[in-house]
């Protein structure tokens, strides 16, 4: 594969950012990397690892040179991130990020782009609940969607470089508007994450009534459901408060569909739980059938952890 860009600088270097780094290095797809992290702990492990060719202590010497830079931190930081940078970018350059949220990381970083560099926002379909700089493994876009955000007036030059490059690493890249693809992921990511920690609130609670006993038989129903509510917290946090409309619309229908079933639970109504329980096994086995059941494989990769962030 080819080197698609010279220098490419990364701002945040956890889960995302080493897993694309891994995949940029395997693949030849850039000449250079370097990066910074907002903690002294992962820019050191970063510098131990040799994750990057340059790891520097600030985003603005970063992006300096760089003809691509990637935002890899929480939502919530990303407004403050490219306020930092803006100065600092150099003509011609693409910024492009890889929040789960779309519109607010494209109303907070907007703002404070130079006119001369090109913002072509991006999602990668593919996480773990795991963070840090030791979390990233080659793999994790192998064939997962990349979905691509830029607006009618985003140089097409720009997004087919960065097209070109998320394919040298495997992705399956697609192009959507951003208040739909918030809307698309509360239903498969959002909603889920929030229901998945909600569920373990209750096993807390529970446990705490039966004395642990909830988790020393946590069997894999309670398991397979609630991986994802070992993700990182302010990731979440983030997410939530950066895509409330879309979330309240789709916990609001969540709800009424719950209420339904509590009702027919109570009032003994089987004909209503059969019909519905073999309609959404219909749904899930048709997305099993159609390849789309692409649960991160683990790769060996669920006893790394590293630091918090
Ligand atoms: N984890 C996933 O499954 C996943 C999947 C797709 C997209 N994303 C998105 O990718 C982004 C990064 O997630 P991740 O899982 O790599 O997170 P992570 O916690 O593994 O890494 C976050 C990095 O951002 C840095 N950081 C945190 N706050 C900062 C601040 N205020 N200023 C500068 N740097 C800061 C941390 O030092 C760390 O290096 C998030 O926006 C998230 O929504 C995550
Ligand atoms: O597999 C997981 O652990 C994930 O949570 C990955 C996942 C998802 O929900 O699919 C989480 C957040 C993203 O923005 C994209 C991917």
């Amino acid at each position: 594969m080819s080197q698609l860009y010279k220098r490419v600088a990364f701002i945040g270097l956890g889960l995302i950012a080493s897993s694309m780094i891994h995949a940029i290095r395997r693949h030849g797809l850039a000449a250079e990397i370097t990066g910074t992290a907002r903690s002294a702990e992962t820019r050191a492990i970063a510098v131990e690892d040799k994750l990057c060719d340059i790891v520097t202590e600030t985003a603005a010497e970063a992006v300096a040179g760089a003809d691509l830079v990637v935002l890899c931190v929480p939502i919530g930081a990303m407004g403050a991130v490219a306020e930092e940078i803006g100065p600092h970018l150099a003509p011609g350059a693409t910024v492009t990020d890889v929040g789960s949220v779309k519109r607010a990381v494209i109303e907070a970083v907007t703002p404070h782009l130079p006119a001369h560099v090109h913002f072509v926002p991006g999602h990668p379909i593919a996480g773990t609940e795991h963070s840090g700089p030791r979390s990233g493994f080659a793999e994790l876009f192998e064939n997962r969607y990349l979905l691509l955000v830029p607006d009618a007036g985003t140089d097409r030059a720009a997004v087919a470089r960065l097209r070109a490059f998320w394919e040298g690493m495997g992705a399956l890249v697609e192009e959507m508007d951003a208040d739909h693809h918030d809307l698309v992921l509360v239903v498969t990511s959002h909603a889920p994450h929030l229901i998945a920690y909600t569920m373990v609130g209750v096993a807390d609670d529970l446990g705490r009534v039966t004395d642990s006993e909830v988790i020393k038989y946590s069997a894999a129903g309670f398991r397979d459901f609630t991986r994802i509510a070992a993700s990182d917290p302010t990731m979440w946090r983030d997410v939530f408060l950066n895509n409330k409309e879309a979330t309240l619309e789709i916990l609001g229908r969540f709800t009424e569909e719950l209420f339904a079933l509590q009702r027919a639970i109570r009032t003994g109504d089987g004909a209503m739980l059969h019909d519905y329980f073999t309609r959404t096994r219909a749904i899930r086995r048709g997305i099993v059938e159609a390849g789309q059941d692409t649960a991160a494989p683990d790769f060996g990769r669920a006893a790394v952890k590293g630091p918090a962030e």
